[in-house]
């Protein structure tokens, strides 16, 4: 049973901010060595006003503390009011996230609580976050072993069944009906799942197998894919789903996509810029769409938060245009015109333990995000978009000199090497508030501008700043029409 004013906290038309009865003092600091991060600097000065060494906070009631370890000591690099709202529970400044060993972040909520830090050397997780109670890099090891033994279980198993495996036909069950479909070869692997090609009444589609352990992802899924409304072309199409009855895995019949996954496809090759910008368009419109409350003729579609976007988990179809995929890990959220349904509060930690790592958004690498907060969900995916579009613009020809576009890199790769952690992203993205770079030659182009302009909008630090998914499709569809092949070249 909700209660009302349960379902009016979580409905993402009715978010507001509560009027503070009497403004947060915090501690205010702005060390030299954090002088070269002028952005984030900003920001901390302008969430109120600083007389001395005290500011009286504008809008929040938090007090952050940013402190670096020297020699074993913590010194406060970063003291201030926060600059937007968010959950901060504790009275005072307790050690939140330990970012390679040297930085520790606080936040609490009693006045002047941002002076001292409390801290204790193991002190490395955060109660509010994605990992709560939870040892992260423990938990990451046993998950990575036990990802490991299902590939290796599934490999052997594939192995046995070699025939099987290869080209099989398989009748497959949907409850009271069965689906028959013809299994090739593999397509894909994700952490969860293995697809494969396959035919089913004739036409081409792509099968996804989650062994029987995942029913929670295989169930949240095929719940998304059948409230999807009316099929979206920017959404993988969903033709079916059930369970196989000899292993009892789960598996998911989809709309077969040509080119793989936008990550296998950048990787192959470069694209023209209107052929980016198609990817481009149908990726946001997607988002857009699944972001979207709909109701049409007593049906409702409400608004989803993908929480797992990537460039492995958007396909691009023959015609050259993107589909979103995976939705795993994705939450329904409640929205104002039907409150009262039910929604899958995804808060499957799994998700966001085994998702790459890169596109997440500064607020979910703090911990800062509240899973029922709607709208930070949603945030958090436009960020995520802001990395692909930008990702899809540095494999366009049409933007580097010469026709050459530098090969595919993961958001982050240049700066942090291939193997990302959650601590270098931590220190990279949300402590020194850093972004994929955005080639400099780009301001010489006349759509440079609108480029930089488009990406900053997305990945904003601060989460309330970002666009919608709606604005982006937007402002693209502006970028279509004002900057033809004729005007770059
Ligand atoms: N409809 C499709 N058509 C073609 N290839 C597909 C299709 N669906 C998935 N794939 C391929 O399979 C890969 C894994 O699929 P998917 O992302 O759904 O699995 P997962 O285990 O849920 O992934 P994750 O690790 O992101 O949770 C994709 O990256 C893509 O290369």
């Amino acid at each position: 049973m909700i209660d009302d004013a349960d379902s009016l906290g979580e409905c993402i038309m009715c978010i507001y901010s509560k009027p503070l009865q009497q403004k947060r003092r915090c501690f205010f600091q702005i060390t030299e060595s954090t002088k070269h991060n002028y952005r984030q600097n900003k920001k901390y000065t302008a969430a109120g006003s600083v007389s001395g060494s005290v500011q009286v906070c504008e809008t929040t009631d938090c007090c952050v503390g940013y402190y670096r370890i020297i020699n074993g000591t913590p010194k406060a690099d970063i003291l201030a009011c926060d600059r937007i709202e968010k959950s901060c529970p504790d009275e005072t400044c307790k050690a939140q996230t330990r970012i390679n060993n040297q930085f520790l972040t606080c936040m609490c909520n009693t006045d002047l609580c941002n002076g001292n830090i409390t801290w204790g050397k193991e002190q490395t997780s955060h109660p509010y976050s994605y990992f709560s109670g939870m040892a992260v890099k423990p938990l990451v090891g046993i998950l990575l072993f036990m990802c490991f033994w299902i590939v290796v279980a599934q490999w052997r198993s594939c192995l046995k069944k070699k025939s099987k495996c290869a080209n099989y036909q398989q009748e497959m069950h949907t409850g009271s009906d069965s689906l028959l479909v013809y299994v090739l070869q593999i397509v894909g692997r994700g952490h969860f799942a293995t697809v494969f090609q396959g035919t089913y009444q004739g036409s081409v589609v792509a099968v996804k197998f989650l062994p029987a352990a995942y029913e929670h992802n295989f169930n949240t899924e095929k719940e998304i894919y059948e409230l999807l409304l009316s099929k979206h072309t920017s959404i993988v199409n969903f033709l079916g789903a059930g369970r196989k009855p000899d292993d009892k895995s789960w598996f998911i019949v989809l709309q077969f996509a040509e080119y793989g996954s936008l990550h296998s496809f950048l990787s192959k090759q470069t694209t023209s810029w209107m052929f980016s910008l198609n990817l481009c368009q149908s990726l946001s419109q997607g988002l857009s769409y699944l972001h979207s409350d709909l109701l049409s003729h007593d049906l409702h579609k409400p608004p989803v938060a993908h929480r797992d976007l990537s460039s492995s988990n958007v396909l691009v179809k023959a015609d050259g245009t993107c589909a979103l995929c995976d939705f795993g890990c994705s939450t329904i959220l409640r929205s104002c015109s039907e409150p009262y349904r039910r929604h899958n509060q995804n808060k499957n930690t799994k998700c966001i333990q085994l998702g790459t790592l890169h596109y997440m958004a500064p607020e979910i690498l703090e911990g800062f995000v509240n899973l029922n907060e709607s709208m930070f969900l949603m945030q958090g995916d436009v960020y995520a978009l802001g990395l692909l579009l930008w990702e899809i613009w540095m494999c366009c020809y049409d933007l580097f000199e010469g026709g050459a576009a530098p090969q595919h890199l993961l958001p982050y790769e240049l700066e942090l090497g291939s193997n990302v952690t959650l601590e270098s992203l931590m220190l990279y993205v949300s402590y020194m508030d850093k972004r994929p770079c955005i080639p400099e030659h780009w301001e010489l182009l006349p759509q440079g501008a609108a480029l930089r302009e488009l990406l900053e909008d997305c990945w904003d630090s601060d989460s309330e700043a970002r666009l919608t998914a709606h604005s982006v499709v937007e402002r693209i569809t502006s970028l279509q029409s004002s900057y033809s092949l004729s005007d770059i070249k």
